[in-house]
């Protein structure tokens, strides 16, 4: 007997948490060296580890900055196509805010800092065109 199968199951969804962070009407972004588009500050949790340890510490690896332990704070959750992954993955993004210490500055993998508004959001990879809209729309960002 034949089954029919649809094809290869869907690939699993990227997990990952970020940090969302907007100074002067601007949203940080960073870009990774031999990436095109510009992310948020942060990445995959490491096993058993807390969001909140998860993004204090790709935020200290990528921007060298101190997030405060009890500001971080729920902002999203984005489910969007991922960027530099085979076509149809989707990560699913869990976004915090958090009062930090020190100046953020592009640190070990990362090639490129920047201050982004609405206007460049063709910049960006889409889960961060989303976080980007809503803070236009919102009038948190430029
Ligand atoms: N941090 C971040 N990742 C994003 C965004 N949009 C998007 O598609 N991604 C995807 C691509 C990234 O490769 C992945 C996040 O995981 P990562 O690869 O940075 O993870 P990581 O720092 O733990 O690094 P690694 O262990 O894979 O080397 O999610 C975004 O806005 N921010």
């Amino acid at each position: 007997m034949r089954t029919s199968t649809p094809g290869p199951p869907p690939a699993p969804a990227i997990d990952a948490i970020a940090w969302v962070h907007v100074r002067d009407g601007s949203l940080l972004c960073v870009r990774t060296r031999g990436v095109d588009l510009f992310y948020l500050p942060g990445g995959k949790r490491e096993p058993g580890e807390s969001d909140e340890s998860a993004v204090a510490r790709e935020v200290s690896e990528e921007v060298g900055v101190a997030l405060r332990a009890g500001t971080i704070r729920p902002f999203a959750v984005v489910d969007e196509a991922a960027h530099n992954y085979p076509e149809g993955t989707r990560v699913r993004l869990s976004c915090y805010t958090a009062d930090h210490e020190g100046d953020p500055v592009p640190a070990n993998e990362i090639e490129e800092m920047a201050w982004l508004g609405s206007a460049d959001r063709d910049r960006c990879a889409p889960a961060v065109q989303r976080i980007l809209d809503a803070l236009h729309l919102r009038g948190e960002v430029r």
